[in-house]
């Protein structure tokens, strides 16, 4: 039943994620009347609190200290309720933001339909906010209903630890959870679609993690499209290999949440199963944004931030942050050790015709890796010959997804590297090791 109120806002945000709900809460500073629409009321604060990063992180810390994994299930699910309510609370309780638990779906330009529990209204906005995230882009193979099947969202809810787990892709996130659910003890095969993960890793850094992902039991079928699985469960792959496991994962990346969001009725363009934006995150619509995954470019929580960054620009700043000002985007790979990467590889550098010098350790050598009695890892950095500046980080080992942070400020800030190198740092730190990372040849 639809109800003939329709009600104006001065934004109308759809999805309770990273960008939304930290624009929910900017735009309510500045007295906007702001309605921010959540599907699911068990994804209040959106997917990487509820279903993602932090809950895949804190059992990954559990098992990296040998915490059963029943046990941190249960400790995962009381962190995630936690942060949930605060994102609920932090925005429920602004008087001028008001959170819709319901589905959105565009009736036309700036018109929203949405199906509450009891009823359908409709709410308009000369500003409205698109921020659906993504799902997991299942492929359309035999056998990916049976039970036993998964994806990275409902493992995370699986009580008891499989036996064995199969997991079809060798992305982000089926290589952290092979590295996860092997710890707790899992035996785990990943099917790789490629010759071999990481591909478009440095060569030295690639064949490091990949032998350290083996010295803990993770086994790789390579060059292997799964095809279809069998109930048993036995995973049949292109090249004739079969994977016998308890449980699949299916980690065949995500694609944007645009599925009955009515975007047909709209001018709002889409191209390749994500919404079009322009450098400001606007849409083919006048004041209808798009942010964070949904727009299917980079798939990361702190990109989905900078996307508010980018907006906020636009609507306060006269747009002079746009996405060609966000720099080199680093990333982490939470497998044990951690690797983490941004800009340029050796190889990459040369091809592109540079002068260029590389720093390497190796983390054996490096003092602090003796005292956490963790020798593993291989650090690499890529420099301008010419005008010193740095040019990427290929860094395998301890505590890299925050060192690369320290890379990123240094590359933005055209830091040249003999900067990090004769830096004082504190002692005995993971950091000092850049001493001699950028002490290049
Ligand atoms: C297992 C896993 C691990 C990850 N780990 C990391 C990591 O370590 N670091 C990292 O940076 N990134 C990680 N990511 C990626 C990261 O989680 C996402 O990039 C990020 O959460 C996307 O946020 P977003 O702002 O696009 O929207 P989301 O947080 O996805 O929010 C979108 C919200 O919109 C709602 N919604 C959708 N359609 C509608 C509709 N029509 N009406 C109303 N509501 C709707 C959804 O229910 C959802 O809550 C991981 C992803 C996964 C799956
Ligand atoms: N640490 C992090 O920042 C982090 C962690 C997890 C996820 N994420 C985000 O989530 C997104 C999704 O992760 P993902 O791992 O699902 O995607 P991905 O794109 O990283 O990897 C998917 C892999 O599956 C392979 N594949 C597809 N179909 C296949 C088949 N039938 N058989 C075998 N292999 C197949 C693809 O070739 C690809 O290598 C990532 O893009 C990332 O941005 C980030």
């Amino acid at each position: 039943m639809r109800s003939d109120l329709m009600e104006k806002f001065d934004a109308i945000i759809i999805g309770f994620g990273k960008a939304g709900k930290t624009l929910a809460g900017f735009l309510a500073k500045k007295n906007w009347k702001v309605a921010l629409i959540e599907k699911d009321a068990a994804m209040y604060g959106g997917t990487c609190i509820n279903i993602a990063c932090i809950p895949t992180k804190t059992i990954r810390h559990d098992a990296l200290n040998g915490k059963p994994y029943t046990d941190s299930i249960e400790r995962k699910t009381n962190v995630v309720e936690k942060l949930r309510d605060n994102n609920f609370n932090n925005l429920n309780n602004l008087d001028q933001v008001t959170v819709f638990n319901g589905f959105a779906s565009f009736v036309k330009d700036h018109v929203l339909a949405v199906e509450l529990e009891d009823k359908t209204i409709e709410i308009t906005s000369d500003h409205i906010f698109i921020n659906t995230g993504s799902q997991t882009a299942v492929p359309p193979i035999e056998g990916v209903d049976l039970p036993g099947v998964y994806t990275s969202t409902t493992l995370l809810d699986e009580q008891q630890l499989p036996k064995s787990l199969a997991i079809i892709g060798g992305g982000y996130i089926g290589l952290e959870y092979a590295s996860i659910y092997r710890r707790f003890g899992a035996i785990v095969t990943v099917i790789v679609s490629g010759e071999s993960v990481l591909l478009h890793e440095d060569e030295e850094i690639r064949e490091a993690a990949i032998k350290e992902m083996q010295n803990q039991g993770i086994q790789f079928v390579n060059n292997a499209h799964a095809e279809k699985i069998e109930e048993g469960l036995i995973v049949h792959c292109s090249n004739g290999e079969k994977v016998e496991a308890e449980a699949v994962l299916i980690a065949t990346g995500r694609k944007p949440n645009i599925k009955k969001l009515g975007l047909e009725n709209t001018s709002i363009e889409v191209k390749d199963g994500a919404i079009v934006v322009d450098e400001h995150l606007q849409t083919t619509v006048p004041n209808t944004f798009a942010l964070g995954d949904v727009r299917g470019d980079f798939q990361f929580t702190y990109t989905s931030l900078d996307d508010f960054r980018i907006v906020k620009s636009k609507l306060f700043e006269e747009g002079s942050y746009t996405s060609a000002s966000r720099g080199e985007v680093p990333y982490s790979l939470f497998i044990d050790p951690p690797f983490a990467r941004i800009g340029l590889t050796m190889k990459q550098a040369q091809e592109k015709g540079l002068s260029v010098l590389e720093g390497k350790v190796d983390l054996k050598t490096h003092p602090y890796n003796h005292v956490t009695d963790d020798l593993r890892g291989l650090f690499k950095v890529v420099v301008n010959a010419e005008n010193k500046q740095i040019l990427g980080a290929s860094l395998f080992g301890a505590q890299s997804p925050e060192l690369v942070n320290m890379i990123k400020l240094a590359m933005d800030a055209k830091v040249p590297f003999t900067h990090l190198r004769d830096q004082v740092y504190t002692h005995p730190t993971m950091s000092e090791v850049f001493n001699n990372l950028f002490d290049v040849k």
